[in-house]
């Protein structure tokens, strides 16, 4: 099959018969109907329909050498750091299309399961690993484009640091059996976003695994028996794309996962009570490098949208000859140079694993995913202190076709533009920070990657010194 349009991803999400709850209510019927989900399957759709534009297939697909389909690029494994580039230039040309604003196109986890299947001969011989059933997993991904959502954090119960789970029915989901047809999933998972909007869910218990119960990865089906994806309250305004410009057609959605007693067939399980798989396979696989590659890529796209509106608001209300307008404006383009100046060190400096694949360098990726939890809050804030009153002063698209119009003509007119480009303009700004969909998308950047102060503290632990000490030992002649 290969690479599918958007009406076969449409037509795919319809089938599935996933459990999905929502504001009280479970989902019926066709999902790509429903006012929740409508927007962001179009908006997804738009992007598997560039697969088979004349003049992107190419930049967006590669020839499959055993099938001679065509495929997603996302999914090409890189033996160069040309096939880097080409990665690159697909996950840019998709993310320009949004905007960076849908965070979890279906190129992010199509990276990740490409990287997990490029590194699964690390599990090879080791103790309850099935390696064959990643790369299986890939080969069925990438044959019939599949897409899936991740889920990686358990509950947000007890962070303390000597918390363990005395109660008798388990919150974090564990492995509670196992029988002739495969292991047993009982309990939650905090989060997955576009949790029911994706044909698999791969989920991994990462970080910190202590006991065999809950050391396991796998990937299902959506529609799972026993699988409930447990939806927040819809962050979308409303269908008007003049009222809603983002949310009407971007919103992820957050699910919490919830298994029922799934049943994870033996051939989709990854490994199982194998503690140390599951602490070392995802750092020595090239996870990292390559989800991290496909998010900042995205996040250099969203920050360069975040310029172009910022310099737009501040041209329609003429505040650009102001010096401190200028420095902020300048915060965000010495933000955007940064990132991606990193991103292209990364693959400069890109090295080959020892299977064969090529592996952009990590440091510079993981200081980039230091950087943008820090800077997108801000630039959020610098788009709120440029757009002041004009933030909170919007009429609708119903406003302007009422007899009220006159008025919002004359007295919400911009410097450079009339009232009704004026409040369009400022609807985005307003969306993108102030709407829930906006402060969503900042707690979202926040944490995309995990804890931003445990990430700084990965960095800090990773990060060779050792040099740099050397050098202050050798000019003082200290001994130790
Ligand atoms: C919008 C959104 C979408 C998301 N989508 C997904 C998804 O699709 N899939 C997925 O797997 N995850 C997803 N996540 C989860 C994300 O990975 C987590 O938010 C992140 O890893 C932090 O974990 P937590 O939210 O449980 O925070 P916690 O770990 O509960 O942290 C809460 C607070 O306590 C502090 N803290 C807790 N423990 C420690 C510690 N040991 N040391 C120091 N400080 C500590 C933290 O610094 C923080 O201030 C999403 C999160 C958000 C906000």
């Amino acid at each position: 099959m290969g690479a599918i349009n958007g009406k076969e991803f449409i037509e795919r999400m319809d089938r599935l018969n996933k459990e999905i709850w929502l504001d009280g209510e479970r989902l019926e019927g066709k999902i790509s109907e429903h006012p929740a989900f409508r927007g962001l399957l179009q908006s997804k759709a738009s992007l598997y329909d560039f697969q088979f534009d004349l003049t992107l297939k190419e930049k967006l697909t590669f020839l499959s050498d055993e099938t001679e389909e065509r495929i997603g690029l996302s999914y090409l494994q890189p033996r160069t750091k040309e096939d880097l580039k080409r990665r690159r230039t697909m996950i840019e040309i998709w993310a320009r299309h949004t905007n960076g604003l849908m965070g979890r196109s279906p190129d992010y986890m199509n990276s990740v399961v490409m990287a997990f299947a490029s590194s699964a001969l690390f599990l090879k011989g080791s103790e309850n690993c099935f390696p064959e059933n990643i790369i299986s997993l890939y080969e069925r991904a990438r044959n019939q484009d599949l897409s899936f959502t991740h889920t990686f954090i358990t509950p947000q119960v007890n962070r303390s640091q000597i918390n363990f789970e005395k109660l008798k029915e388990p919150i974090a989901a564990k492995i509670v059996g196992k029988n002739e047809k495969g292991i047993i999933i009982k309990g939650a998972r905090l989060l997955a976003t576009q949790g029911g909007l994706t044909d698999e869910v791969l989920v991994y218990s990462a970080g910190g695994v202590t006991n065999d119960a809950d050391a396991y990865a796998f990937s299902i089906p959506s529609d799972t028996k026993g699988l409930k994806f447990l939806c927040r309250e819809s962050f979308v305004g409303g269908e008007s794309a003049f009222d809603y410009p983002l949310s009407s057609r971007y919103e992820e959605m957050d699910t919490i996962l919830v298994f029922d007693n799934v049943v994870v067939p033996w051939e989709r399980v990854f490994f199982y009570e194998n503690v140390d798989a599951a602490n070392e396979f995802m750092e020595k696989s090239s996870f990292y490098h390559h989800a991290y590659h496909q998010a900042i890529t995205r996040q250099v796209v969203k920050t360069e949208f975040l310029l172009g509106l910022a310099e737009s608001l501040s041209d329609t209300i003429n505040v650009c000859g102001y010096q401190h307008i200028q420095e902020k404006l300048s915060e965000i383009i010495i933000g955007l140079e940064t990132m991606k100046a990193l991103l292209l060190k990364s693959e400069e400096e890109a090295e080959m694993d020892e299977w064969g694949y090529m592996r952009p360098n990590l440091i510079p990726l993981k200081v980039a995913s230091n950087v943008f939890p820090r800077i997108y809050p801000r630039f959020s804030e610098i788009i709120q202190l440029i757009g002041a009153s004009g933030m909170v002063t919007l009429p609708t698209e119903k406003d302007f076709n009422s007899p009220i119009k006159k008025d919002l003509e004359l007295y919400l007119q911009g410097s450079r533009k009339n009232a009704e480009e004026r409040i369009k303009l400022f609807r985005l700004a307003w969306d993108l920070t102030m709407s829930s969909f906006g402060t969503r998308q900042t707690q979202y950047e926040r944490y995309f990657f995990g804890d931003p102060v445990r990430l700084s503290s990965g960095l800090y632990h990773t990060y060779p010194k050792e040099e740099y000490c050397k050098r202050v030992k050798d000019l003082l002649d200290l001994k130790e």
